[in-house]
């Protein structure tokens, strides 16, 4: 069942560690099958090294296991919630790469100061709220996801515009329109989270970047009038 999203998911998690995202087992990517309802997703703490597509695991979206011999990834609720809320999602990335982490400690949204972040995220990337000791008794990935979606609703964000998050005192979270994209956005997510780090050290008084060229560089990507890369 779902044997080529299980190839798809299984090469996006080696993806991971090639592009520096992840270090041992810290990590996890996952993709929807919208006409199933279900979603393929890496096991829990296997070495990348030994990991094959076979050991990936087939989830529902009230994070029961459907197929699969080994336990799923301890973050399964949090992608289930995700994809219950979202299921315009094809796939999500969770990392502990270290620059985006970094501004997660902090507590810190990552601002928009530079085009390589604008043609990706249309604004900020937010950083959630710490859960709370109810929220984690209640079920602490579970509700990881929905502390993503309190943060995306109450700020009036668009998932689709901004496809990542930082959890406070955790780590990042990003996705896409497949399991592939997710992984990009958690490249771009890293890289943008270095840059920013070393522009405000260099000087702390660095603006964001003006509206004008975020519109300018996040629409020639995106949205109908896009008109970056080939037909
Ligand atoms: O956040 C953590 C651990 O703090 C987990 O996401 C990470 O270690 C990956 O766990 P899984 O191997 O996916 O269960």
């Amino acid at each position: 069942m779902l044997e080529q999203l299980k190839e798809e998911v299984f090469e996006a998690n080696l993806d991971l560690p090639k592009q520096g995202l992840v270090k041992y087992t810290w990590g996890n990517a996952s993709a929807f099958d919208r006409e199933s309802g279900l979603f393929v997703i890496k096991p829990s703490g296997v070495d990348y090294k030994t990991m094959k597509a076979s050991d990936m695991v087939v989830v529902d979206l009230d994070g029961n296991v459907v197929e699969g011999e080994l336990n799923p990834s301890s973050d399964t609720a949090t992608h289930a919630v995700l994809y219950k809320r979202y299921p315009e999602l094809g796939g999500i990335v969770h990392t502990h790469s270290t620059w985006a982490t970094v501004w997660a400690q902090a507590g810190l949204d990552v601002p928009v100061m530079g085009t390589t972040h604008a043609d990706t995220f249309y604004g900020a990337v937010p950083c959630t709220r710490f859960l709370t000791q109810e929220e984690i008794d209640r079920g602490y990935e579970a509700e990881t996801g929905r502390v993503i979606i309190e943060t995306f609703e109450e700020r009036g964000l668009d998932v689709f515009a901004i496809p990542g998050v930082l959890l406070h005192g955790h780590a990042p979270f990003t996705w896409g329109k497949d399991v592939q994209s997710a992984v990009v956005n958690s490249v771009v997510l890293e890289e943008v989270a270095k840059m920013n780090l070393f522009a405000r050290e260099l000087n702390r008084f660095a603006p964001e970047l003006p509206d004008r060229i975020l519109d300018k560089h996040y629409l020639r990507k995106h949205g109908g009038d896009a008109y970056y890369g080939q037909k």
